[in-house]
């Protein structure tokens, strides 16, 4: 079972998240984009730890991001905290999508807060306005032991 829009929006409130009323969503709470960075380096997975890569933050030209072929990381623009007893997802828009654009994402775990990350996949070259919405966060139920307690636990606030 998924949570109606409004709850999502009360999760996000609760969490400090400053929604407008375009943001409000049926199924969910739409999430906007802060900051576009590209990478400059090789990140590292390894058995045990990580390590994120150095990346270089791109400016607007004029009013937007005018974006090239290619994969970037952004960061999304509104404070998130995962309810107990949920999971979230975040999807793409669908007009990044009838764009040629896409944003990769992961599971957001239950007890997450922070401002999260993304990786945005430009199929075709785009203009995009820091701030206009690209996401879409549902939450729905789920089971879980303990919550989430990593490395990304209040990153970006
Ligand atoms: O697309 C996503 C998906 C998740 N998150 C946030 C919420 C999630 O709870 C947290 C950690 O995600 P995940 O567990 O997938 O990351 P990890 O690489 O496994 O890190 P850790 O070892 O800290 O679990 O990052 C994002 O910012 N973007």
């Amino acid at each position: 079972m998924f949570d109606s829009g409004a709850a999502v929006a009360a999760a996000l409130e609760a969490a400090g998240a400053d929604l407008d009323d375009a943001q409000r969503q049926p199924n969910g709470v739409d999430l906007t984009l802060d900051a576009v960075f590209a990478q400059t380096e090789p990140g590292r997975l390894g058995r045990d730890g990580k390590r994120v890569a150095e990346r270089r933050e791109l400016e607007p030209r004029g009013d937007c991001y005018r974006l090239e072929r290619g994969s970037y990381v952004v960061r999304y623009g509104e404070p998130v905290r995962i309810p107990e007893e949920r999971i979230g997802f975040v999807l793409p828009r669908s007009t990044l999508l009838r764009n040629a654009c896409t944003l990769d994402t992961a599971v957001w775990d239950a007890g997450y807060e922070g401002v999260g990350e993304g990786r945005l996949d430009i199929g075709h070259p785009i203009e995009i306005e820091p701030g206009a919405r690209i996401a879409q966060l549902v939450l729905a139920e789920a089971d879980h032991e303990g919550t989430y307690d990593g490395a990304y636990q209040r990153e970006n606030l």
